[in-house]
This record gives C-alpha cells, sequence and structure tokens, in this order.
C-alpha cells in the first residue's frame, strides 16, 4: 500500500521516542528529525516538512511531557494532527445534488487515471440512484474517446463523444447541453491530460472550463507522483479553480509522499481514492481514518473520540452503567452473528434484532455484510475468555487489539472497527431497559421479553415506517407470539 513505508518509519521513530526513559528536547528533536527524514525520503515536499516540525514543536510542550503525562500519545497526537491539516484544507468540496444537474470537469496530467477515474465516479453515484453521463472532451490523446465509451457502456453509463471534432470546447459544451436535456444530474466531463510546460494544453483546459462553467473541478492524481507533484497541483490550481482531488493507484507501492504534497498544494480536499484498475475499486477518502492508519494507529482517535461521546460518566451514566455491569459483552456479539449467519442474507430480519440495523448489513450488500461479519468472528476466535465476556472496553489496550490482530491475521483497522460495531450495538442494547439479555444460547429469551415499546426505541425509522409504525408493530408482535427465535421473527415478516 502506498506510503506504508513512510507510516512504519514514523511510527518507529514515536516508538523509539517512548521507550526513552526522560523526554527532554535532545530526544524529542531526534524523533521529530527522524520522522522529517521519513517524509523527505518519501517525496514530502521540503517547506511543508520543515513547517510540521515547527508546528509540532510549537504545541508539544515540554513540561507537560516531564511532568508524566502520556508522552508518546502526546506527541503521536501532534505528528497525527499536523498530517491531517496537510491533507484537509479544512473546508468541504462542491457536493452536487441528487436531482438537480450538476456539471463536474476532471483534469489531472496524462496517465494519472482520469478517464478510469471518471467513469468509476460515475459508476458509484449510478450505484447511488443517480443519472450520470460521461463527455470525453480529449481529442489529444488518440483512443480516449473509445476508451471512455468502452467503460461507459460496460457500466451502462450515456456518453457523448466525437471521432471527428477536434475541438474540445465544442465537444463538451454539446455533451453538457445534451445530457442538460435528457435530465442527468452528474454530468462529467473528462478532459485531456496535460503537463505544466503544456501552455497551449492549459489554455485548452481553461477554455473548457470556461465553456461549461462547472460546479466542482476535480484534480485526478497518481499517488506515486514525486518530487514534482507540488508544482504540477499548483499549475492546475493556478489555472482553473480545482475544488477536490481524487488520488489514484492508491494500490501501488509507491512512496506516496508526493501525493500529499499535491494534495496541499490545491487546498482542496480529496474526496475519494482509486485503490485498483476495476469500476469498483474507489472509496470514499476520509482524513482522519487514513492518517491513523499511516500512522498504524488503527482509527484509534477516533475510536478513542466515540469512547468518550458514548461513556463520558457525567452524560451517560445509564448507558456506562449497562456497559460496565456486562449486559451487553463481545461473546453476546459473537452470538448474535452466528445467529445472522445461520439464516443467510436475508436483509430484512436484520433490522429485527435489537441493533443490527441496515448499518451493518445494508440492503443489496448482504454478502459483502456477511464476510465482514466472518472477519469479525475470527477476531473474535483470538480474543480470551476475558475479553469476551467483558464488556469494559477500556480492557482492550493497545498490546491487546495488537495481539488480537496479529492472532487473527488481520489488521488492527479492523480489528478497531470490530470493536467500533461492538460499541454500537452497545449503546443500541443500553436503550433496551428493563430487558433480559439473553445469555449464551438462549436467543429465544430476546423474543419472550421483548415489547413493541423496546423494539421501536432500537428499529431503524424507515423500518418503523415500513411495518405501519408502533400499531403495525404490535399486531406483528403478537403474531410472532411465543416464536422462539430470530429466524421465526423474520418467518412473521416475509
Ligand atoms: N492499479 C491502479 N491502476 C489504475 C487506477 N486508476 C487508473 N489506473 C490505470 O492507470 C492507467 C491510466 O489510466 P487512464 O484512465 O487511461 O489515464 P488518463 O489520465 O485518462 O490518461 P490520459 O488520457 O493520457 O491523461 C490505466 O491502465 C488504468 O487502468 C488505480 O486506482 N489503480
Amino acid at each position: 500500500m502506498v506510503l506504508a513505508q513512510l507510516g512504519g518509519s514514523i511510527s518507529k521513530a514515536l516508538q523509539r521516542m517512548s521507550n526513552a526513559t526522560i523526554i527532554d528536547e535532545k530526544v524529542l528533536n531526534e524523533c521529530l528529525n527522524e520522522i522529517t527524514r521519513a517524509l523527505l525520503q518519501a517525496d514530502v515536499q521540503f517547506r511543508m516538512v520543515a513547517d510540521m516540525q515547527k508546528n509540532i514543536k510549537k504545541v508539544v510542550n515540554l513540561d507537560d511531557l516531564a511532568a508524566g503525562h502520556n508522552k508518546r500519545r502526546i506527541i503521536q497526537q501532534a505528528v497525527f494532527n499536523e498530517l491531517c491539516k496537510m491533507l484537509d484544507p479544512g473546508k468541504p468540496s462542491f457536493t452536487p445534488k441528487k436531482g438537480k444537474p450538476s456539471v463536474i470537469m476532471f483534469v489531472g496530467l496524462q496517465g494519472s487515471g482520469k478517464t478510469t477515474t471518471c467513469t468509476k465516479y460515475a459508476y458509484y453515484h449510478q450505484k447511488k440512484g443517480w443519472k450520470p453521463a460521461l463527455v470525453c472532451a480529449d481529442t489529444f490523446r488518440a483512443g480516449a474517446f473509445d476508451q471512455l465509451k468502452q467503460n461507459a457502456t460496460k457500466a451502462k453509463i450515456p456518453f457523448y463523444g466525437s471521432y471527428t471534432e477536434s475541438d474540445p470546447v465544442k465537444i463538451a459544451e454539446e455533451g453538457v447541453e445534451r445530457f442538460k436535456k435528457e435530465s442527468c444530474d452528474l454530468i462529467i466531463v473528462d478532459t485531456s491530460g496535460r503537463h505544466k510546460q503544456e501552455v497551449a494544453l492549459f489554455e485548452e483546459m481553461r477554455q473548457v472550463s470556461e465553456a461549461t462553467k462547472p460546479d466542482l473541478i476535480i484534480f485526478v492524481m497518481d499517488s506515486s507522483i514525486g518530487q514534482a507533484a507540488f508544482d504540477q497541483a499548483q499549475a492546475f490550481k493556478q489555472s482553473v479553480s480545482v475544488g477536490a482531488v481524487i488520488v489514484t493507484k492508491m494500490d501501488g507501492h509507491a512512496k506516496g509522499g508526493g501525493a500529499l504534497s499535491a494534495v496541499a498544494a490545491t487546498k482542496s480536499p480529496v474526496i475519494f481514492i482509486g485503490t485498483g484498475e476495476h469500476m469498483d475499486e474507489f472509496e470514499v477518502f476520509d482524513v482522519k481514518p487514513f492518517v491513523s492508519r499511516l500512522l498504524g494507529m488503527g482509527d484509534w482517535s477516533g475510536f478513542m473520540d466515540k469512547i468518550h461521546e458514548v461513556v463520558p460518566t457525567d452524560q451517560q451514566p445509564e448507558l456506562l452503567q449497562k456497559l460496565t455491569e456486562g449486559s451487553f459483552t463481545l461473546r453476546i456479539m459473537y452470538e448474535q452473528f452466528q445467529n445472522i449467519l445461520k439464516m443467510g442474507p436475508i436483509g430484512q430480519v436484520f433490522s429485527m434484532i435489537p441493533g443490527f440495523s441496515s448499518e451493518l448489513m445494508p440492503k443489496g450488500r448482504e454478502q459483502e455484510s456477511q464476510a465482514k461479519i466472518k472477519r469479525y468472528m475470527y477476531m473474535m476466535d483470538s480474543m480470551t475468555n476475558e475479553e469476551l465476556d467483558s464488556s469494559n472496553l477500556k480492557l482492550m489496550n493497545d498490546s491487546r487489539i495488537m495481539r488480537i490482530a496479529r492472532g487473527s491475521g488481520r489488521p488492527i483497522v479492523e480489528v478497531m472497527e470490530m470493536l467500533e460495531e461492538y460499541k454500537r450495538l452497545a449503546k443500541v442494547w443500553s436503550k433496551m431497559k428493563g430487558l433480559k439479555i439473553p445469555k449464551k444460547g438462549e436467543m429465544s429469551a430476546l423474543s419472550r421479553n421483548i415489547n413493541a415499546q423496546h423494539m421501536s426505541k432500537v428499529l431503524p425509522p424507515q423500518i418503523m415506517k415500513q411495518l405501519g409504525g408502533m400499531g403495525g408493530l404490535q399486531n406483528l408482535m403478537k403474531q410472532m407470539g411465543n416464536m422462539g427465535n430470530p429466524k421465526d421473527m423474520m418467518n412473521g415478516l416475509v
């Protein structure tokens, strides 16, 4: 994975520092120098690295460190924040609205993966119910139109282009106009790839932009781009108003630091990343989880943030009590997963089991979700009885998490995800006040003790609507009567 080496080097530097008995200025400097070297070796721009070092020094107060605070955590947090800052311009990009026509123009260097990414972007939105269309305004590269046509046909997305017209501005204008008339809500314009020295091509890009008045210009960038990245990206930004970035080929082994610099140069957020050549190898990008993974922290900060959200003693005493009483343990979650897998992928039923709502089993993605549940179960297979029977997440310290990841052969971030899921479920269950929580092999207790009031609290609103509100739910539960397990609950539904 791109940037993995950089992440590894930074983590090592932090580890070495935290092994020191006393963290004084010398130790901190050594650590920061090591991080600086790693960033430079990964092709991050010098000025950015220097700024980052200065900023970290500003926020890390050595007196605090001497007072026995968790040094590693403080410095790690500062490094984490700086890396996030590098990738996060602090303002979101334009977000198109379904049903309302938006023109999205793609620009980027030759071979950056622009044409592929245009189709991935269209396909991603099409799956979510949008009506996308593709316009090929790349008249520079022979074969560009054929490539777009082929991709678009495969994904059943309407496209527009020409074999004879050589003016990209004309094609772009015509295409946009046509798809607006056809009520497409996402009109994607692919332009020719260019290099910053190609003045004429930059001028052409400006003209396409002026003619089509895009709502958003996306700069597509190959993650393997090296030191030249910053200047290249800046050249694009200066010519047209780039509003978002997509980084491609994140599945490769390139150093990737250049991509970090280029993102900073455009001052625009990364919105997606490309992770392969196939149409669906495309992911929404989030800065914090990305940097966490980069530093080998898992999504630790998000996880801790959420724990604090969920378990602050003063704000949610009831939840804390539930969690610490052991009412919903990881073992119970494991058993619930077993039940789900036994039942097979039958969408709607999952919403009938408290907490196992559409979030875990999104409709249409049951197979994928099943695989995820299985992975969670492998991880739980690597847990000790103490861990499975405890509902105190504080028990799950770094070394336990690492051990579970190693034992199950899964990345740390997935263990964090699984614990995150547990936390979500524990939260839902805590709302089931007064309900007898099923013990091992006692799933039937759930359906005997549950009442419509409890159920309505945990069912997603759309399911409640489908059931006909509270009245419908009460009827359904009456019908279910003494049915002993969730499978029977399902029979009442389908
Ligand atoms: N591994 C991998 N390959 C990718 C990814 N995105 C694109 N590619 C490949 O990169 C190559 C170039 O992609 P194109 O889409 O043709 O690039 P382009 O930027 O449109 O090229 P120009 O029109 O010359 O500017 C193709 O072989 C793609 O399959 C990705 O996320 N991962």
